[in-house]
């Protein structure tokens, strides 16, 4: 069963899939304080761009129940959520979105939240449409041998997916031979994530460590590369999870296309290049460990950043739902004209 909603409001609390006891276990969990979503978003239990920027959203909602009358300290709790992940520019745009309604009351605000989460769903159906048509424009119209890097699926957004949604809309179409996820460390969220997403949907998959993914490339196993994205550059940079530019040096170098799918919401015109964009740096125990197993001297020195950049000039495109970087230029798709 894919999840219905990976972050969801519950009457009075956020309802989010705990994503750190998957696949053992499907688990929901109840945030009902600032606290407790600022907590959730640092340990994981939500995560993904899009799905933190549902989370923003509603996290400020609570924040304005918590606290009416005083929005001082609503913007003090908003800044809070928003400074947990740095690279993920749709946790501070659903803040900041939510917030936007902040003289409105706390009713608007929530209903602003909630807005957050019922677009979601289309948007990324919407995206992955568009990602899928140019696969097959770049591939051919044919099964394809896809790779994959971290979780950009359903448990990455509210609904659906972005990278992976897009490998889902190609499934749909019968035009997936094989998915190879990579396993993602340091946290595994391709290995944990990725593949009970495509166990569930029923593609045909195999999992991979990291390191693999460029010998497979250069060995002829893949057709395309598809990732998400934390954060896109005006420029087309893209910021996803670490691992990524290795592949898009492997794909490049054997002539392999490379997709990044993200919504608007990931776009960020105001920053100018990769180079701008804040890479989040993380526990050094999460490297020295695996499922809270030492694999490493205890105090080992770590270097443990969540994101690296791949230039737009390794990628093939970068998709979202209504606009395409390709060849140094976005392109922006215009509404067919109404009859
Ligand atoms: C669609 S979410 C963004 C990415 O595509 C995803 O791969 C990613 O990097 C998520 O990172 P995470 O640290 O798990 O939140």
């Amino acid at each position: 069963m894919l999840v219905a909603r990976t972050v969801d409001w519950d009457g009075d609390a956020i309802a989010a899939i705990d994503q750190r006891a998957l696949p053992a276990e499907y688990r929901v969990r109840r945030l009902a304080t600032v606290d407790a979503v600022v907590a959730a978003i640092g340990d994981l239990t939500v995560r993904g761009a899009p799905a933190l920027g549902a989370a923003g959203a509603l996290g400020v909602a609570l924040a304005a129940r918590r606290h009416p009358g005083d929005p001082d300290r609503v913007r003090a709790e908003a800044e809070r959520v928003a400074a947990v992940r740095p690279t993920a520019v749709n946790l501070r745009r659903g803040m900041e979105r939510a917030l936007a309604r902040l003289d409105d009351g706390a009713e608007a605000v929530l209903a602003e939240a909630c807005a957050v989460l019922d677009e979601d769903e289309a948007t990324n159906r919407r995206l992955s449409a568009r990602a899928a048509d140019l696969l097959t424009e770049l591939c051919g119209d044919r099964p394809l041998r896809l790779l994959t890097h971290c979780n950009s699926g359903a448990l990455a957004t509210v609904a659906w997916g972005t990278g992976l949604g897009a490998v889902r809309e190609l499934a749909g179409r019968g035009r997936v031979a094989e998915v190879l996820a990579c396993e993602t460390r340091p946290l595994l969220q391709g290995a944990r994530l990725t593949v009970w997403e495509l166990r569930e949907m029923g593609v045909a998959h195999r999992l991979c460590v990291d390191a693999a993914g460029a010998s497979a490339i250069a060995r002829g196993l893949v057709d395309a590369v598809v990732v998400g994205a934390d954060r896109v550059a005006a420029n087309g940079d893209a910021a996803n999870k670490i691992g990524t530019y290795a592949h898009a040096c492997a794909a490049v170098r054997s002539g392999v296309p490379m997709v990044v799918v993200a919504p608007e919401s990931t776009v960020d015109h105001a920053t100018p290049t990769g180079a701008d964009i804040a890479i989040e740096e993380r526990d050094a125990d999460e490297v020295r460990t695996v499922a809270g197993t030492p694999i490493a001297p205890s105090g080992t020195a770590v270097y443990n950043p969540a994101f690296d950049v791949t230039p737009a000039a390794l990628l093939s495109a970068v998709v979202t739902e209504r606009s395409t970087f390709r060849d140094g230029a976005w392109t922006v798709e215009t509404a067919p004209a109404l009859r």
